[in-house]
């Protein structure tokens, strides 16, 4: 079972100095808003995007999206400043950028403590360095704020001297060893981005290959992306009515005293019933969280 299960389709980045995105994201149907301070933003403009997203967070407005600030790393000159600006600042998680062991993240949660942050203070990791990577399931399990592991593709792809390309092969093995942990931690996780704003098909492709692997959703930097994740990454209404169906032929089984049951010339057994009421959990928290934003 995951901890802190949501809907996490669509985890939008945007710049924290980019106010009009910003404020964009008050409206733009993402499960979730990423405000960054790590690669989106140039060094000269870290503390005013600091400034920024603190006062969006007081300003509020993004109703029950999930907010996530992605701070900067503690070995740059920004990261404890931001820690500490953010850690009770409103956000619902950080997300920190390039872990590499559980050594790291205690170290950001001792700060975030020290900075008052709440007991519901999320932290989210960056999965996107070798090392990191290696370490997958050791970062998993460093602290019990963790919620959501997200993949670093294109920090990824260049420290493996590695290439973008279509199936994903220079990445595949990364990919799964982090959904490995992640499950293993019973957290989230979420895909990488896609580069290449123009290639709605490519896109597509790879939303469908990372449902098929196993993760919640996907990292985006623009907002025409969202409809396709959110479709791809939600159970489609067939899949909802065949988990009712396979849930209810399972109760009607275990009423007569089988434990499975021959549904549409398949087995159905408990674990298809998990699998089915998974799917109708997430149905209806998205249905939740879109009536919300209505
Ligand atoms: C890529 C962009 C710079 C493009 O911006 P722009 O030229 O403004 O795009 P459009 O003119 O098409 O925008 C149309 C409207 O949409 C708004 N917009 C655009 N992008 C966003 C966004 N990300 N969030 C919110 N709103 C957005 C524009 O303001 C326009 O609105 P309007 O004025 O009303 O017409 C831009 O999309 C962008 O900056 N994207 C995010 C880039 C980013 O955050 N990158 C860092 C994260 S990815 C990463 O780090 C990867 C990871 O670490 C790894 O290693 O893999
Ligand atoms: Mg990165």
């Amino acid at each position: 079972m995951l901890k802190n299960a949501r809907p996490r389709r669509s985890m939008l980045y945007m710049p924290g100095s980019n106010t009009r995105a910003l404020d964009k994201g008050r409206s733009l149907p993402a499960d979730a808003l990423i405000l960054d301070l790590e690669d989106a933003v140039a060094p000269d403009t870290k503390a005013q995007a600091r400034a920024n997203i603190v006062e969006a967070l007081r300003a509020g407005g993004y109703g029950r999206r999930e907010i996530v600030v992605r701070t900067n790393g503690l070995d740059s000159e920004w990261g404890r400043d931001d820690i500490a600006a953010l850690a009770a600042a409103g956000a619902n998680a950080l997300l920190l950028p390039k872990v590499e062991s559980a050594a790291m993240v205690q170290e950001a949660e001792a700060l975030m403590v020290r900075a008052g942050a709440p007991e519901t203070l999320g932290i989210m990791c960056m999965m996107e360095t070798p090392l990191g990577i290696l370490r997958a399931d050791e970062i998993a399990g460093a602290s019990k704020r963790l919620t959501c592991l997200v993949m670093g593709t294109s920090d990824l792809v260049k420290d493996l001297n590695a290439a973008h390309t279509p199936e994903r092969l220079p990445v595949l093995t990364s990919l799964s060893l982090c959904v490995l942990a992640a499950r293993a931690h019973g957290l989230a996780i979420v895909d990488g981005v896609h580069l290449d704003l123009d290639d709605a098909e490519g896109f597509a492709a790879h939303c469908l290959q990372g449902k098929q692997l196993g993760f919640d959703g996907k990292t985006l930097i623009h907002p025409k992306t969202l409809a396709k994740t959110n479709e791809v990454f939600a159970p489609s209404a067939e899949e909802v009515a065949q988990a009712h169906r396979i849930i209810e032929a399972h109760a009607a089984a275990v009423a007569e005293g089988k434990g499975v049951v021959v549904l549409d010339g398949k087995l159905v057994e408990n674990l298809h019933v998990e699998s089915a009421k998974r799917s109708v959990a997430l149905a209806e928290a998205i249905a939740e969280l879109e009536a919300d934003a209505d």
